[in-house]
């Protein structure tokens, strides 16, 4: 599906990386992706470690490619987005990644009938573990859907959504990571702070959640189920879990996933 076609990033920062990444290792060839972005070193960075095609020139870019993947901040999108349509012929799809910014924004952003698909990816795609959730702008074709699921099924899973749901994935796996990694670094520093080496600690800290997770996955159990199985009558799971909860654990996760929605929310209405 992606043979012969080009896949041009605008922005190479962090998350244009993890894809670019997750492609690479998916057996897309290095010579069908290319990068525009500003900064002079991490464009060097980019084509040193990953031997992809580079430019300073958006424009080039935008005209070169198949498909455009927008990859820059959402705070620059309608000033990126300005200086390309020009150069963005409307028989290519342009899949945007950028938290909070509306398909029908970027169609306004652009002339006539842009086929834009929105996809909320998140940074586990470096190591093809992605969750990403895709939705359809008004003019995008069932292929352009397609064609952007193939692509993100290569680096990892991905599901179609309404994109009314697109602030709630972002709050939830597009910033997830962030706190996944957070509880990570706090059961490590549980474990120093219980006489583990930080090593060991991170080590058995992160091969847990990695392990609950592909537990959960390949069960496809109710979370709830599966902790009970781990929870021993006066044992040390339930004397765990109750002090969690007295510390608001389950509230504070909602309650981060809540505000990360929300302000997806307010980066679209600005
Ligand atoms: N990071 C993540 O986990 C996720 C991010 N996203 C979305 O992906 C997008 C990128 O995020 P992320 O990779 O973290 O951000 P980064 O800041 O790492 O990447 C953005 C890149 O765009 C470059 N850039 C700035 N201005 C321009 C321009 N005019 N033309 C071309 N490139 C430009 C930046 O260069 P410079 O640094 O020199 O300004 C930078 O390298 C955002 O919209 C974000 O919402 C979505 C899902 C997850
Ligand atoms: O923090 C952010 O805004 C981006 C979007 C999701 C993850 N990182």
């Amino acid at each position: 599906m992606l043979k012969d076609k080009k896949i041009g990033f605008i922005g190479g920062g962090n998350m244009a990386e993890a894809l670019i990444k997750g492609l690479l290792a998916g057996g897309m060839p290095a010579k069908e992706l290319a990068v525009a972005e500003p900064a002079a070193g991490r464009r060097e960075f980019l084509r040193e470690r990953y031997g992809v095609n580079v430019s300073n020139d958006n424009n080039a870019v935008a005209a070169d490619c198949d498909v455009i993947i927008l990859s820059v901040k959402p705070q620059v999108c309608s000033e990126v987005l300005d200086g390309i349509k020009g150069s963005i012929s409307p028989d290519k799809p342009i899949i945007s990644i950028l938290a909070g910014i509306t398909t029908t924004a970027i169609e306004a952003m652009l002339s006539g009938t842009p086929r834009i698909v929105r996809v909320m990816p998140n940074t586990p795609a470096l190591v093809m573990e992605g969750a990403s959730a895709i939705s359809k702008g008004a003019h995008a074709t069932g292929d352009d859907i397609s064609l952007t699921r193939h692509i993100f099924e290569l680096v990892g899973k991905a599901w179609v959504v309404e994109e009314k749901l697109l602030d709630a994935v972002t709050g939830l796996s597009g910033s997830g990571p962030a706190y996944v990694l957070t509880f990570i670094e706090a059961l490590s520093d549980a474990g120093v702070k219980n006489g583990l080496s930080r090593d060991i600690a991170t080590g058995l800290a992160a091969q847990t959640v990695f392990g609950t997770a592909r537990l959960l996955l390949e069960t496809r159990e109710h979370p709830a189920v599966l902790r009970d199985k781990v929870t021993s009558p006066g044992g040390t799971t339930i004397a765990g879990m109750h002090a969690l909860e007295k510390d608001g654990f389950r509230s504070a996760v909602i309650n981060g996933v809540d505000a990360a929605t929300a302000r997806s929310m307010e980066l679209g209405k600005k």
